[in-house]
Parts: structure tokens; sequence; C-alpha cells
């Protein structure tokens, strides 16, 4: 009855909410978080309290003067036990006045690299008493006596997290579909230089180096979507043995959504970053949107779990399956090609041998890890000081595992949906296919080198495919990212217009800036003159 009682006030807005988990002391180790909810049988109540500076929530979206209510994440106390971090839902602020409740202390954290309209807080609470119901029981409970009834699965604490991770991967499709679509319709508009002195200043489009900047974040984006749609299908699939009591498949969706939140997000970060490069000073302007998508998407590998932690993650089960499968026991869908136990076949530069080659990679990157962390504890290490002095390579065999995932993921939809399209169209997807391959292949030869049967003339074959593959996609750029159908108030970029107008839109945004309401800005009478006539 919980969600009767805030579901229906949050989806009417009464409510207006936010995540309060991380805080100033601890973001990524929860086990570590400092804020406690103690329970109170003689009121039915719990406090809630900030024991200290560190213990403040710091980074919640929307906490500093938007939200009325949040999720706290808490040790919960009861009958003298601390059983954990737990959820509770909180009002902060009075629903009619919004002023802060008493014993809530509440603010902004101050300017950010981006993401300047989130908002983001900071909370603490000086004795906070909240009815027991403030507990989200769907998992564990504490009674009216207090007494703590555990839950079935206690890394189901942990599900929120997992849920917008999965939704990241999409996220990520979306803002490198904008970055695309901004850079490649500006570079399609952009003429520069005179390669051929005899014949008028190219579009920037046709320079082979722009073509190799801006066509693997278009085809990420689509390597992302169905990427992404694929996570999401399993995650709905998981939730759904999750609700009848069965928790076999949590642990792979924990580790795939942690590598694929990871790499996506940093491929996203960088090809946004490349993105405004290769639109040159235009793509350094605030009115180009770039720079603030760059700082929407690096943050992604901060948020909701910072990269190499969740890297580690997966690494910890694919490790995991390493040491299961060498026992012969069976492992999941995604990481059953660890046991492959066959030689290393002949390489072969075609999309399931480049797909084979990275299974072949991350399996023996697991391998070595497996080795070195072996060898130390046989040494004397400690387990933990074997992993953290393996963790470079271990993130590295993460890296690969989920890389391996995306080929696959990607090939395999593609493949599937192709049959349903026009053969003009599947042939523009498989060329995105390939060139999203064959591009990572050429990025990661040294694994390849290191763990396949690649040798140099493929390797000199990949990188003619790849540059054959570039001037393929080059006539259905413009047509591909068109295809986004990104309106222009969405894009919200002098450079990336549908209409072209990139010069008129550049000088139509300068002349709103305030700096040039007037000839002589009033800079000049307060220090600029007083200066030159040495009175400064
Ligand atoms: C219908 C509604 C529509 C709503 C639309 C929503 C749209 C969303 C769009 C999303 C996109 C953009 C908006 C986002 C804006 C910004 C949001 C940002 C919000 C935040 O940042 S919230 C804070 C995020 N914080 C974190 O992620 C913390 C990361 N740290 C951890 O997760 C943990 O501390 C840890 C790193 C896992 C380590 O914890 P611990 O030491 O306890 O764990 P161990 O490593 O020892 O492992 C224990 C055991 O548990 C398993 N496990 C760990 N985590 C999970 C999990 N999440 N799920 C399942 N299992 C987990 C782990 O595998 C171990 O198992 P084992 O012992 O190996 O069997
Ligand atoms: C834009 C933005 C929005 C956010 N929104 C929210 C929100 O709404 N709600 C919320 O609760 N939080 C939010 N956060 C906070 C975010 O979840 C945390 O910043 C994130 O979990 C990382 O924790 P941290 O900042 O404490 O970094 P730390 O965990 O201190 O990490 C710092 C460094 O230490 C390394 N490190 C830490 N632990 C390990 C380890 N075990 N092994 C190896 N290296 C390690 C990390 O890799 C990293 O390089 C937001 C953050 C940002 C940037």
């Amino acid at each position: 009855e919980q969600q009767e009682k805030w579901v229906p006030r949050a989806v009417n807005m009464e409510i207006i909410g936010t995540y309060a988990q991380t805080e100033l002391g601890h973001g990524t180790f929860l086990r570590g978080l400092e804020t406690t909810a103690t329970y109170d049988p003689n009121t039915e109540e719990f406090v809630l309290n900030s024991p200290t500076l560190t213990a403040y929530k710091w980074w919640p979206g929307g906490l500093a003067h938007t939200a009325n209510h949040c999720v706290v994440v808490a040790q919960l106390h009861s009958k003298g036990v601390n059983h954990g971090v737990h959820p509770f839902i909180v009002q902060i602020r009075d629903e009619d006045t919004h002023m802060p409740l008493p014993g809530v202390k509440v603010g902004e954290i101050g300017p950010k690299l981006s993401f300047s309209t989130a908002n983001n807080g900071f909370l603490g609470f000086d004795n906070f008493r909240v009815p027991r119901d403030s507990m989200l029981m769907k998992n564990a409970q504490v009674l009216k006596d207090g007494t703590y009834v555990k839950s079935r699965l206690s890394k189901l604490t942990y599900g929120t997290m997992v849920f917008i991770r999965v939704m990241i991967v999409t996220d990520m499709a979306y803002y490198l579909s904008v970055g695309a679509t901004i850079a490649i319709r500006y570079s399609a508009v952009r003429h520069q230089s005179k390669p051929k002195e005899n014949e008028p200043e190219p579009q920037i489009l046709d320079y082979v180096t722009q073509q190799h900047k801006l066509f693997i974040a278009l085809a990420s984006s689509h390597a992302f979507r169905v990427t992404g749609q694929w996570l999401w299908t399993t995650f709905v699939r998981v939730n759904k043995a999750l609700t009848s009591g069965n928790a076999d498949t949590l642990p792979e969706l924990h580790a795939v959504a942690c590598c694929l939140k990871a790499v996506t997000t940093r491929d996203a970060a960088s090809m946004v970053e490349a993105c405004r490069m290769s639109c040159g000073g235009h793509g350094y302007m605030t009115s180009s949107y770039l720079p603030i998508l760059y700082g929407i998407t690096t943050a992604a590998c901060t948020y909701e779990g910072e990269n190499t932690v969740l890297l580690l993650q997966t690494a910890r089960s694919l490790v995991k399956a390493w040491q299961k499968g060498s026992k012969g026991k069976p492992l999941s869908p995604t990481e059953a090609y660890l046991m492959d136990k066959s030689p290393v076949p002949k390489w072969e530069n075609t999309l399931d041998g480049i797909i084979a080659g990275f299974r072949r990679v991350s399996a023996g990157k697991v391998q070595d890890c497996v080795s070195k962390i072996d060898k130390l504890v046989k040494m004397g290490t400690s387990y933990e000081d074997a992993w953290n002095q393996t963790s470079v390579r271990l993130v590295a065999a993460s890296e690969a595992h989920s890389r391996a995932v995306i080929l696959a993921t990607f090939r395999a939809e593609v493949s599937r949906a192709a049959a349903a399209l026009s053969p003009p169209l599947a042939r523009v997807l498989h060329q995105l296919v390939h060139l999203y391959t064959v591009y990572w292949a050429l990025e990661r030869v040294g694994d390849l080198l290191l763990y396949t049967s690649i040798a140099e003339r493929d390797v000199q074959e990949l990188q003619q495919q790849y540059e054959d593959l570039l001037q393929k996609i080059r006539p259905n750029t413009v047509g591909l990212v068109d295809a986004f159908d990104l309106r222009d108030e969405i894009l919200n970029s002098t450079l990336g217009a549908y209409d072209g107008r990139v010069y008129e839109r550049l000088m139509e945004e300068a002349l709103k800036s305030p700096l040039n309401a007037e000839p002589v800005n009033q800079s000049f009478h307060k220090y600029l003159k007083p200066f030159m006539q040495g009175k400064l």
C-alpha cells in the first residue's frame, strides 16, 4: 500500500522527488554511507540524522530548490543493531510554502562543469522524525515493535541503480545522435581550404579525416540504441523473474549493465568531444550546443556508478565465471564464451571473425587476470591486494567483454531486422555495423595481435576495408543524420539547424548578447580609460 500512497501523488506532481544516496564523504562505497535512520518503537518513527559533515547528502539532482520529497538512503538502526543501508521516502519541504521542514538543512552545491539546470543540492538532517511507513518496505521491513525482517535478497536494495544504468545506454545513443547531427550537418555546410587550386573550397565533410572523426559517432548511436533495447528487454525479463522470487539472473544483469553503462558513456563523451573539435572554433561556441552536450555526456561517466568502479564490478563477475567454468559449472549466456577452450582459429577479416576475436581477447584477459591473482596469492599476497594489483588488467578485461557484447548484439539485431527493411536501407545499416566493427578492431589491434591469429596482412586489409567504408557511407551521411529526425528546437544548435544557415544563426546569437547592447561597454569608462590614463 506504500505504492498506493506515494505513486499517484508523484504522478500528478504533488510530490517532486529526487534520489538522495551520495554523501559528501561517500558516493561509490554505499556500505560506508553515514546518514542514520534509527527506529523509535515508542513513537513508531524513524529518526533521521546526519552525524557528521561528510554525512550530508551531496549531489542529488533537483534537491536544492525543486524537490519537496526525496528517497533517502540511510543506515537503518533498530533495537541497537545496524542493518545496513535502506531507502526511505522523506518529505523535506512544506507542500504549500516550499519551506524546508524543521530539522532539514538543504541548499545548492554550487557551479558545475555542466548540467547547470539540475540544481544539485545538499541535505542534512538534525534528528528529523518520520513515520515508520517512510521506510520503503518492498524488500525488508521494520515491524511496529522494531523487529527487522530482512529482505530475501539484500542486493535488491541496489535495484534502482541497475534500472538507471540500463536507461543510460539508450540515453547515450540519443546524445550521440544529437552530436553527430550537429557536426555532420555543419561539415556539409562548411567549406575550407584549397587542396586543388583550380577548384572551389570543398565541404570539410569530404576530408577523410573528418569522416574518420564523425562516422563512428553516427554508427555508435545506432549500436548503442540497439544494445540499449536488448539490455532493456533483458532487464524486463530479470525483473519479472525477481517478482516471482527468482533472482538467478540478477547477477548477470548487474554485470552486463555495469560494463555497458561504463563503455557507452565513455565512448559517448569522447565522441561528442570529437564532434566538437571537428567543428573548429564554431564548435567551441555555446550556441553550437556541443560544449553543453559534452558536459552532459561526460557527467554520465561519473553518475549512477563511476565507470572504473562499475567495470571492476563486471570484472568481479568475469573472474567468478572463469572460476566457476573451470569447475565445469554452466555460465550465464553473456559469459558462456569464456569457456571456449577450442584452439585459436585462423583469423578471418569478417564480422563474425572480428566478434570471435574480441571474445578471445576478453577470455584471454580474464584468464591472465585469474593467473596473476592466483600467483600473487600463492606468494602470500592477500586476495584484496592481489585484486588491486591486477585491477588495471581487470578493467581492460571488462572493456573487452563489453565491446564483444556490443559488437555481437549490434550485428545480430541489424541482421534480424534487415529482412523487413528495403534493400537500400538494409545495405546502409550493414555498412554502419561493418564500420563500427572494423573501427574497433583497428582501435584494439594490439589486443587482437596478443590473443588471436590476426597477421600483419590482415591488419592492412582491415585498414583498407575501413577506408572503403568511409567512402561508401559518405553519400548517405546527411541523410542518415536527418533520419534521426531531431527538431531544431531539440538540437538547440546554430551549427546543426536543418536550414544550414550557420553563419546567419551564429551572428543572430552573438547580437543577442547583452555585451552588444551599447557600442562602448561600461568597462571602458570604469577600468580601461583610468588604466590608460595611469589612474589604476
Ligand atoms: C517508469 C519511470 C520512468 C522513469 C524514467 C527515468 C529515466 C532515467 C533516465 C536515466 C538517464 C539520465 C538521468 C540521470 C541523471 C543523473 C542520475 C544520477 C543518480 C546517481 O548518481 S544515484 C547514485 C549512484 N551511485 C552508485 O551507483 C553507487 C555505486 N556503488 C555501488 O553500486 C556499490 O557500492 C558497489 C560498487 C557495487 C560496491 O558495493 P559493495 O561493496 O556492497 O558490493 P560488493 O562489490 O562487495 O558486491 C556485493 C555483491 O552485490 C552485488 N551487487 C552490487 N551491486 C549490485 C546491483 N546494483 N545489483 C545487483 N547486485 C549487485 C555484487 O555483484 C556482489 O555480488 P557477489 O558477492 O559477487 O555475488
Ligand atoms: C551530474 C551528477 C549528478 C548526480 N546525481 C546524483 C543523484 O541524483 N543522486 C545521488 O545520490 N548521487 C548523484 N550523483 C553522485 C554520483 O552518483 C557519485 O558522484 C558517483 O557515485 C561517484 O562517487 P564519488 O563522487 O563519491 O566518487 P568516489 O567514489 O570517491 O570516486 C573517486 C575516484 O575513486 C575511484 N574509486 C572509488 N572506489 C574505488 C574502488 N573500489 N576501486 C577502484 N577505484 C575506486 C573511482 O574510480 C574514482 O576515480 C551525481 C553526480 C553527478 C556528477
